[in-house]
């Protein structure tokens, strides 16, 4: 598929806030990617690489503007997304999953049923195949780059989108990682990559450079034909240079910016090695080296030179019926196109299983990552435990005592800031990654958004849910609490209620706003529900109507006043009294005192799970506003 753009700009809002100042980090620019071409957009640290690939593979689209054309075609962005592929700089690896396990779940997500992805040839080809039952977190930083090609190879997207996918790899293994994209290429794929500066050595694996600085497009066309170029504006390059070390060095000036800028038309113009290499008599003025592409109509592309005009048709965008035989022989025959198109048929748009699949084999991948992560599991059961013996202690055997009233609260309190405070810790350390690692995988379509959700929620229950019990068990019979079902099933129902809604709120805001400064301040965002909570317990005023109504939002309160009324409700009989008098050894008198004395466990949970719904719906909202974006 070749990749045309035209008049590209990009627009950041500087400081992350809509109405902010804005910066111009991509201007206006142009370019065109073939197909079967292994291309390096090179420049200066700053210079907008990261932005263009971004804008050009669709992973950034706010504030991006300009006209996008596939095969010479307006961009259906959804049918381009599917289409390619995005691998992020950062090795973004399910972990606790060995290579071959990593690899099945993404051919069971991105490959339709009754296909069969060539897995194993993919990881023969990567050179990963005797690391199969190697766990994607032990494997090398080359490994780590290969197995997140190999990856999205599954489906073969004829266009591959890589940002700096040499990063932090030693010269050996830059260049086998290089090579592996060559070969991705010359099977008839567009490959596209970010590159700092490359070696020469290394810069002449590449087909095509595009060299931006100041978002601007300085040189556009053959590797071989840049120092000819650089020569033909007056900077040649000195002998014995690196050609990319040199372009970059002369980027350090604005005005050679500008200079190189306009002779190349900010990528209008594409130079070609062929007309470089041809002899002087068959280039008798240096027009020839001005090629531009003008689209009439969506067919054709007119290349036009000096004084003649070429034009060629271009391959059609929305498919083709040619039946292919088998995948793995598109795979090494080059026809990445054919394979694309036959493995997109499938029942769901967008995908290639349907919102079922896509459940049971996220719900099954999340499962088993659970369940080998002994480490965590460990860590989390010492803790239930060893704070359910504290809080124990502290109040050993004082349920039942009449004279104890503020301990009683103290335990209500305790116990809901203890649900609260463990369960928000959750997304502060886990999510971050694990938002990064589902743009990448929703972004390369293997799945939505949707079931991806649901099973998220779904696999994090039972294990919630046990060690919640675990701790309430500890703390009801330690704290002498009696014994009744009904009593003992609301007690670890709030607890488990209290801990999702405060995960919900975590994951709220760190959906919402910036993803690892949003989960960083999910703990202090308790604090204002914990105030209401204990302001709502004032005995000598009378509640103003607008604290009445912000104390309703406040799932910390609801959680107390649950406590309080398992503990003291379901019929509980008078506590035991060892003083004189003991004013709250009667149940009643102390729910009235709280003025919850007609309201039920029952009620409360159910406000609790109605704010639990407000704060995972607005952490669905937000995730989908952030990957539309
Ligand atoms: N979301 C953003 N908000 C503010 N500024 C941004 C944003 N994205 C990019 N920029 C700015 O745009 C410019 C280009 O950034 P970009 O990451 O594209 O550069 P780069 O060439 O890839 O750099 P490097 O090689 O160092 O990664 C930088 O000045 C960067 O600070």
């Amino acid at each position: 598929m070749d990749l045309e753009f035209r008049n590209l700009t990009y627009v950041v809002q500087s400081l992350g806030i809509p109405k902010g100042p804005r910066k111009l980090v991509v201007k206006g620019v142009d370019g065109r990617f073939t197909s079967g071409q292994l291309v390096a957009i090179m420049g200066p640290s700053g210079a907008g690489k990261s932005s263009l690939l971004n804008a050009l593979s669709g992973y950034r689209s706010a504030g991006v503007t300009g006209e996008l054309l596939v095969n010479g075609q307006p961009r259906d962005e959804h049918l381009f997304q599917r289409s390619s592929c995005y691998i992020t700089q950062e090795d973004l690896l399910q972990p606790l999953l060995t290579v071959r396990e990593a690899m099945d779940v993404a051919a069971k997500l991105k490959v339709p049923k009754g296909l069969k992805a060539p897995s194993e040839e993919i990881l023969q080809e990567m050179g990963l195949l005797e690391h199969q039952h190697t766990r994607t977190d032990m494997l090398s930083g080359g490994q780590k780059k290969r197995l997140s090609i190999a990856l999205e190879l599954v489906n073969n997207p004829p266009i591959f989108f890589l940002d700096e996918p040499t990063s932090g790899l030693d010269t050996v293994t830059t260049t086998q990682c290089v090579k592996v994209l060559k070969q991705l290429a010359r099977q008839g794929r567009t490959v596209v990559c970010t590159i700092h500066q490359p070696a020469a050595s290394l810069l002449e694996l590449f087909d095509q450079v595009y060299v931006i600085a100041d978002g601007r497009c300085i040189y556009q066309g053959d590797t071989g034909a840049m120092v000819p170029f650089l020569r033909s504006v007056g900077l040649p390059c000195p002998v014995h240079h690196n050609p990319a070390d040199f372009i970059i060095e002369l980027t350090e000036n604005p005005e050679i910016i500008t200079h190189l800028s306009k002779e190349i038309m900010n990528g209008k113009l594409y130079k070609s090695s062929k007309l470089e290499d041809a002899p002087p008599q068959a280039a008798p003025n240096q027009m020839q080296l001005k090629i531009s592409y003008q689209t009439d109509d969506f067919q054709e592309t007119e290349i036009i030179l000096s004084n003649e005009k070429c034009t060629y048709k271009v391959p059609n965008y929305e498919g083709s019926s040619a039946s292919v035989s088998s995948l793995s022989s598109q795979l090494s025959n080059g026809n990445s196109s054919m394979a694309w198109m036959k493995m997109q048929k499938s029942d769901t748009p967008g995908y290639a299983t349907t919102y079922c699949e896509q459940f049971t084999i996220l719900l099954k991948r999340m499962m088993t990552q659970i369940i080998r992560n002994r480490q965590g599991l460990s860590i989390q059961f010492i803790h239930h435990v060893m704070c359910g013996v504290l809080v124990g202690i502290c109040f050993f055997n004082m349920a039942n005592d009449g004279t104890q009233m503020f301990n009683h609260l103290k335990l209500c309190v305790g116990l809901v800031i203890f649900f609260a405070y463990t369960q928000i810790m959750v997304p502060v350390l886990v999510y971050p990654q694990e938002v990064k690692l589902v743009k990448k995988e929703h972004f390369n379509c293997w799945y939505s958004l949707t079931p991806y959700y649901a099973a998220l929620t779904v696999s994090k229950l039972p294990v919630q849910v046990t060690f919640n019990i675990i701790f309430s068990t500890i703390v009801y019979f330690m704290a002498g609490i009696p014994f009744s079902v009904s009593r003992f099933v609301a007690f670890c129902l709030i607890g488990n209620v209290v801990s999702l809604a405060a995960e919900g709120m975590g994951l709220a805001i760190g959906s919402v706003f910036n993803v690892q400064n949003g989960c960083a301040i999910g703990p202090s965002a308790i604090a204002p529900f914990l105030g209401l909570a204990i302001y709502g317990f004032d005995f000598a005023h009378e509640i103003p109507l607008l604290m009445n109504i912000l104390m309703k939002t406040s799932f910390i309160r609801c959680g107390i006043v649950a406590m309080v009324l398992t503990i003291f409700g379901f019929d509980r009989q008078p506590l035991a009294c060892n003083d004189m008098y003991c004013h709250f050894a009667k149940p009643d008198v102390l729910l009235k005192y709280l003025d919850i004395e007609n309201s039920s466990v029952w009620y409360e949970i159910a406000i609790m799970l109605g704010i639990m719904f407000v704060f995972r719906s607005m952490c669905y909202i937000g995730l989908r506003w952030r990957f539309a974006t």
